[in-house]
């Protein structure tokens, strides 16, 4: 099958090779439609499933999948979260949500004033393209998970209720 990645970051693209690992994998740009920092669960959902949509649309592939990260409110709590949506060319539409982990109160202060996660995490971790590589809940879990691995498991749960579907 040709899979359609909703984007270039090489966690991502890692995390969906892992999983579709006979099938054919690109990654093209596809913009996801919400904020650049989604600040709630149905942001950060709606921008996959915009992006895996949008894969479709935009070049001949059998499965579109759209990965976004972003960050929610618990209370009083600032959480990472990240979603994931399938979509094929019948236009079954899969989601999944990631791991979720509590952010520190330095990180959310400067996400309220408009910074994007990536690039605090550069600056709070001391080094480069964290987004891509580790991640937040690499910095944040002494790296026992990756931003990769957090969603390798997305997409697993992609998968399986595709497979499960039989779409
Ligand atoms: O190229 P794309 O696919 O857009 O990859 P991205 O790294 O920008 O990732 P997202 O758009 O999905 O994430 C939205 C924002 O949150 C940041 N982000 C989300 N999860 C992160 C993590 O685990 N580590 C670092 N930054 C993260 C990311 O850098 C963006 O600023
Ligand atoms: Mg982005």
């Amino acid at each position: 099958m040709n899979i359609i990645v909703g984007s270039n970051n090489p966690a991502k693209i890692a995390a969906v090779t892992d999983i579709f690992s006979q099938d054919k994998i690109t990654g093209i740009q596809a913009p996801s439609q919400v904020s650049a920092q989604p600040f709630s669960d149905a942001e950060t959902r709606l921008g996959a499933i915009n992006r895996a949509t949008y894969c479709l649309q935009e070049a001949s592939g059998d499965i579109g999948v759209g990965l976004e990260g972003g960050v929610m409110y618990v209370n009083n709590g600032l959480y990472l979260c990240n979603w994931g949506a399938l979509v094929t060319k019948n236009n079954n539409v899969f989601t999944a949500s990631g791991a979720r982990i509590l952010l520190p109160s330095e990180i959310e202060n400067e996400l309220n004033e408009g910074v994007e996660l990536g690039d605090v995490m550069d600056a709070y971790a001391k080094r480069q393209d964290v987004r891509k590589k580790e991640g937040a809940i690499g910095i944040f879990t002494n790296e026992r998970i990756s931003r990769k691995e957090m969603f390798v498991h997305v997409v697993k749960l992609l998968y399986g209720q595709w497979e499960y579907a039989g779409v």
